[in-house]
């Protein structure tokens, strides 16, 4: 194996008021990492940052509105809370707008990688990363399906490099969206040039869907209702991860 497999259910379908033995579910039943989606608005962001027209424009044009996506979900009160209940790697995606601002609280609180979008970091990657390594967490790095592949390039050849790409194969907010096969070209892209580098799809991964995936050279795979909605999501997550497995070249 040139890579291992991840399976790393996303706990946004997970039952919120009972994450701690959700969890432990997913984890018992195979799981590797649990996938958390942290989404915040951008009026609560940009009191804690500099609120500038500029950011105020960009925003507006790139993120339709007020926030990065529109939901809310969770922030690190839970993670630090979900910590005291269980040791497994917490695989956090920041859907924020200014991911500096969370890199202190996300690394005591207890994430184990830290994920953050290339649309909002193109400016302090560098910073970005080396602050979130100095947290104590794994820096990756996300981009959205109209992103190009190639954004992301200098964040993984940088001195200090991510060390996962998550490739979206939906637009980030929802669980339950239909998988986007055309994203596979940027996976495929990201497996050549980069062999051994950690790359996550996250979005409409199932049964259905994880060939194709798994063909295109993704090995860290977030999947939420395919498997919080089988009648065995054990079964789903063993067959993730042969599917995994499988497609990938032997060393
Ligand atoms: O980040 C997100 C959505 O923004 C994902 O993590 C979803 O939670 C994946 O859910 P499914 O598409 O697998 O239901």
């Amino acid at each position: 194996m040139v890579v291992s497999p991840k399976i790393a259910p996303s706990m946004l379908s997970s039952d919120f008021a009972n994450l701690a033995a959700e969890a432990k579910r997913m984890v018992d039943l195979g799981a590797d990492w649990l996938h958390m989606d942290i989404m915040v608005t951008l009026k609560s962001e940009i009191f804690n940052s500099y609120f500038t027209l500029y950011s105020r424009l960009y925003n507006s044009l790139c993120y339709s509105g007020r926030h990065f996506v529109p939901n809310l979900t969770i922030g690190a009160p839970v993670i630090e809370s979900l910590r005291k209940h269980t040791s497994a790697y917490l695989d956090c995606h920041l859907m924020v707008t200014n991911p500096m601002d969370y890199v202190e609280q996300m690394g005591k609180a207890g994430a184990s990688g830290f994920t953050f979008h290339v649309e909002v970091a193109k400016e302090n990657w560098q910073e970005l990363v080396r602050k979130v390594k100095s947290a104590g967490m794994r820096p990756g790095v996300a981009l959205k399906p109209g992103t190009p592949v190639e954004e992301v390039y200098p964040l993984v050849e940088g001195a200090t490099p991510v060390e996962m790409v998550l490739v979206m194969t939906v637009e980030p907010g929802f669980g339950g969206q239909k998988f986007m096969p055309n994203m596979m070209d940027k996976v495929r892209a990201l497996r050549q040039k980069y062999p051994t580098l950690d790359i996550e799809v996250d979005g409409g991964l199932g049964p259905s869907t994880i060939e194709a995936a798994a063909e295109a050279g993704a090995n860290c795979i977030v999947a939420g209702s395919s498997v919080f909605g089988a009648p065995e999501p054990g079964k789903v997550i063993s067959l993730l991860r042969t599917s995994v497995e499988k497609a990938q070249p032997t060393a």
